[in-house]
């Protein structure tokens, strides 16, 4: 059955300290997420953090975002993450798509220019306005929340 989505095309330059990188692309034909790698060789010491430069930078079509998720390999085996995740790149943001990468694990873990730091998947937005009222309807949930349901 063909995806009742096509795909879309979005716009990409490659900045300076970039070229000869891969572009992000998909590792196998019904993956969600793109592999983005990095454009810098960096250690991340345990608990650090860092907006790891991705060498590209983008013009996604109005009425999309692109989320930047961890990969499971690297969180699994090395306790990598992103503390923002998922990044939010937003369609109207021009500058360098960045990979904030945490390192949650206890010890220092090395990354190499060219490697696989993260992946992109490419969402709709929907956009909203707030409507501001003195009431709400009523639910069977009401206000509980919070773990009222059980654990
Ligand atoms: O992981 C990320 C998150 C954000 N961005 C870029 C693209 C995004 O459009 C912009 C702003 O991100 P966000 O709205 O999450 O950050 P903010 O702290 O609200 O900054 P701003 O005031 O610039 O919106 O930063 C990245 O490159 N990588
Ligand atoms: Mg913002």
């Amino acid at each position: 059955m063909p995806s009742p989505l096509p795909p879309i095309e979005i716009r990409i330059k490659r900045l300076p300290h970039g070229e000869g990188l891969p572009l992000p692309v998909y590792a196998t034909a019904q993956a969600a997420g793109m592999d983005v790698v990095s454009a810098e060789d960096l250690i991340l010491p345990p608990g650090g953090r860092h907006a790891v430069a991705t060498g590209f930078a983008m013009a996604i079509p109005e009425g999309y975002e692109i989320q930047a998720r961890p990969r499971s390999g690297l969180a699994l085996k090395h306790g990598i993450g992103l503390p923002n995740s998922p990044g939010t790149i937003d369609a109207d943001y021009r500058g360098e798509v960045k990979v904030i990468l945490i390192n949650f694990s206890d010890q220092p873990f090395a990354i190499a220019r060219g490697d696989r730091i993260a992946q992109l998947v490419v969402a709709p937005v929907q956009l909203a306005s707030f409507v501001q009222v003195d009431s709400l309807d009523d639910t069977a949930r009401g206000q509980g929340g919070f773990g009222s349901t059980g654990v």
